[in-house]
């Protein structure tokens, strides 16, 4: 028999005035791509030994990595079952990003994350061709399992500090790895400690002597066989985290390692058999999987916020709390405001997050042709977006995520609602592959340049062409989207203005020009954020502008809503600057938050649609609080059921210790 669907679910689906399935079709990017995902969400889930018979909280720390294993070699064996036998080994590598599959696997995360979203992006960035062709094979065959090691436990953001050393011998034409030091041991890796038998390693190359810069090699860190460390290789787990407890990330030292020349990866640098050192064309080029990856972390930021807002939106409209009015019955919780304040703005920014990381995915994909055939030109642009865009869109999803989760109440407590987990993965992410303040302050460095070349008319990339704008006069306010963006931009020019001021302040005062940046680093950051909500407001609206044309008009109209509750919602939230920088008046903040209000209130009859649209099975949601048939209750007692603490009456520590402390004898 099937299961009842709550009755408030039931209704909500029913008052929804646009089509559901278009909306999803329209995320996937089209009818045949929904179908294609949910063919294969459908066959994958459908495999034995994905589930867990215990809840992996109740699990120990050891017994959480070897279930994780466990289920990862089931998982990566149907994903390589049902890899297209057309796609190339780059495409197959290069084609899991998307997918939210391993959400339903694996309620922390696979151990096998860094293999594909490091190692093999590490191989086609840094390998050249010959290396690639051998090493993308093996790894897309998983007949090699890697890692890319780069953080130290003495450093992670200042790479050019980085300590350990790839020494050439020109005798043995090896290189000779080796941590001179505690704090140059490698730490963080995912995957390192015990299930990589490969690793990309960042290491410091010198050759006779002489510093050729931090470059990339492929380092064996295990036999093929036995999978024991090889000789000269130190490994180990660094133990328990606030999430990530299954990616299994490791530290490395090595003691004299040695490795053929041919291990060094060298698409961009290369090192010949005598010892000569061929520089890249662009020194920077070995940080492009970093690049690579800051990207694709935008995606994953506006799935991992799509989930959430699906879990605490559905389970807003079944729970009931609190009458709004004697005599009345409670109201659904998603019938208070502030719960629609909360939540609405969390699938907004969902959909402007994975609009944004599209953009910017193309953006990265030109780049890199242009740089196939030898042009860097767009590489700075590239870099200062892809950094100030990682940082601004984990944060506010780490924030936004939190906020779904405390607008569950106590439940969203529960780690079986998953949105503890869910947090975990994506506050990590303020973190890794560069801590948001330090790419914040790479984007202010390219804004600052970018000014002083505005000023002497120097042609700018597209996204801060904006600063050849320096009038400085406050425009009247125009209380429109358009107006709202050219706010955000007036609010950019004039914090960069600030902080260029700042730093000028400074030297004159006879600071040196790294002390002038460090006095002004607040401000820096500032207005690299300025600049970054700026590019999120006006790329938002002209991508929805550009790729609804085709939709109905009912979901067109609801996605022009998101984008003007979105512009809305960071205009109020950014009052204090606005007021700074613009002409917006009293009369006219009064008015934005009417309309907001508004807005709030046409979104509401269409919530649980906005959600059921992002179309995530139970088992990628992976929570008591989001499923669909909204029986959030009986979840919750089943899930309380499976503690293990539940599974006798009277627990031993009873008769050990509470029994004896309350009879006074202990
Ligand atoms: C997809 C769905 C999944 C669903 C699953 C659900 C998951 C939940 C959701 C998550 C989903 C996502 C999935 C992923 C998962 C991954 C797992 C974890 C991976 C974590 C891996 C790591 O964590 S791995 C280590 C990363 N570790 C860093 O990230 C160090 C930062 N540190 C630097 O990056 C440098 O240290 C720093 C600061 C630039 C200074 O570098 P430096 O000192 O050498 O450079 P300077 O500052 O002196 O700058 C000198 C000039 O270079 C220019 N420049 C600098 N960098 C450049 C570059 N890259 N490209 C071009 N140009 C560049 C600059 O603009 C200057 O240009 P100019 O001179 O013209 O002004
Ligand atoms: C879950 C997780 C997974 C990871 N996975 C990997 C992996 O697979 N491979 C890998 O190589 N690494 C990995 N890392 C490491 C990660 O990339 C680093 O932790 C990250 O780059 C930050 O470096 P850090 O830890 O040295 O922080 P620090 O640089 O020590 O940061 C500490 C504080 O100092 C400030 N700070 C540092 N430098 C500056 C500056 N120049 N200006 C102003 N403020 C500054 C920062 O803003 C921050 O507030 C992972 C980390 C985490 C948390």
């Amino acid at each position: 028999m099937l299961a009842k669907v709550n009755e408030d679910l039931l209704k909500e689906r029913k008052h929804c005035d646009f089509n559901v399935l278009e909306l999803t079709n329209y995320l996937d990017g089209g009818r045949k791509a929904t179908e294609d995902r949910r063919k294969l969400e459908a066959r994958v889930l459908k495999t034995k030994g994905l589930q867990d018979d215990i809840p992996e909280e109740y699990l120990s720390h050891k017994e959480k990595y070897e279930n994780a294993i466990r289920k990862a070699v089931t998982y990566y064996r149907v994903i390589k079952e049902t890899a297209d036998p057309n796609q190339s080994d780059e495409e197959r590598a290069m084609s899991s990003y998307r997918s939210l599959l391993p959400s339903a696997v694996f309620k922390d995360m696979s151990p096998f994350r860094l293999h594909y979203s490091m190692f093999m992006p590490a191989i086609i960035g840094q390998a050249d061709e010959e290396q690639k062709k051998y090493w993308l094979k093996r790894a897309v065959n998983f007949e090699i399992i890697g890692t890319y090691a780069q953080t130290e436990l003495g450093h992670g953001t200042f790479i050019r500090g980085l300590e350990t050393r790839a020494t050439y011998d020109p005798k043995t034409e090896e290189f000779v790895l080796h941590s001179p030091t505690l704090t140059s041991y490698k730490w963080w890796p995912g995957s390192l400690a015990h299930t990589a038998n490969y690793c990309v390693v960042m290491a410091h190359l010198f050759i006779k002597g002489k510093s050729c810069g931090i470059q990339p090699f492929m380092v064996q860190l295990r036999d093929e066989e036995t999978h024991l460390p090889l000789p000269g290789i130190k490994l180990g787990e660094i133990g328990a985290k606030l999430g990530f407890n299954t990616v299994n990330n490791g530290f490395l030292g090595f003691e004299h390692h040695r490795i053929k020349r041919d291990r060094m990866l060298m698409k961009n640098s290369q090192v010949l058999r005598d010892g000569t050192f061929i520089k890249s064309p662009n020194n920077k080029l070995a940080y492009g999987t970093m690049v690579y990856v800051r990207v694709i972390i935008v995606y994953g930021m506006s799935n991992q916020l799509a989930r959430s807002a699906t879990i605490a939106v559905r389970y807003s409209a079944v729970r009931r709390q609190s009458p709004l009015k004697p005599d009345e019955p409670e109201p659904q919780i998603l019938d208070y405001v502030t719960q629609q304040h909360k939540l609405f703005i969390a699938i907004a920014s969902s959909h402007a997050i994975r609009l944004i990381a599209q953009w910017l995915w193309d953006l990265y994909t030109k780049v890199n042709n242009d740089l196939k055939l030898g042009n860097t030109s767009d590489l700075p642009e590239l870099h200062a977006l892809a950094c100030c865009l990682k940082a601004v869109t984990t944060a506010d999803t780490a924030t936004m995520v939190e906020r779904c989760r405390m607008s569950c109440g106590g439940h969203g407590y529960m780690l079986s609602s998953n949105l503890p987990q869910i947090y975990g993965l994506v506050t990590a992410a303020c973190t890794y592959e560069g801590e948001n303040t330090v790419l914040m302050l790479q984007t202010a460095r390219s804004l600052v340049k970018a000014w002083d070349w505005a000023a002497t008319g120097m042609p700018l990339g597209p996204t801060m062409s904006y600063l050849k704008d320096k009038n400085t006069g406050l425009e009247r306010w125009e209380n429109t989207i358009d107006g709202i963006i050219r706010g955000f931009r007036k609010v950019a020019v004039g914090k960069i203005s600030s902080a260029v001021s700042s730093l000028k302040k400074y030297t004159k005062r006879g600071l040196s020009p790294e002390d002038a940046w460090n006095m002004s680093s607040v401000q820096l950051v500032a207005a690299a954020e300025a600049h970054c909500r700026a590019v999120i407001l006006s790329t938002y609206k002209s991508e929805v502008e550009k790729t609804t044309t085709s939709l109905s008009e009912p979901l067109r109209r609801v996605l022009h809503q998101l984008v003007e509750l979105y512009c809305i919602y960071w205009a109020l939230e950014k009052l204090g600057d606005l007021l700074l920088f613009t002409s917006i008046s009293e009369r006219d903040v009064q008015q934005l938050q009417s309309t907001y209000e508004g807005l709030l209130g046409k979104i509401r009859p269409n919530a649980v649609g906005l959600v059921d649209a992002f179309d995530f099975r139970d088992e990628i949601l992976n929570s008591t609080l989001g499923v669909s048939d909204g029986r959030v209750y009986e979840r919750l007692m089943e899930e309380a059921l499976k503690s293990p603490l539940n599974a006798e009456p009277v627990n031993q520590s009873f008769h050990k210790y509470l029994k004896p402390f309350m009879q006074g004898k202990l």
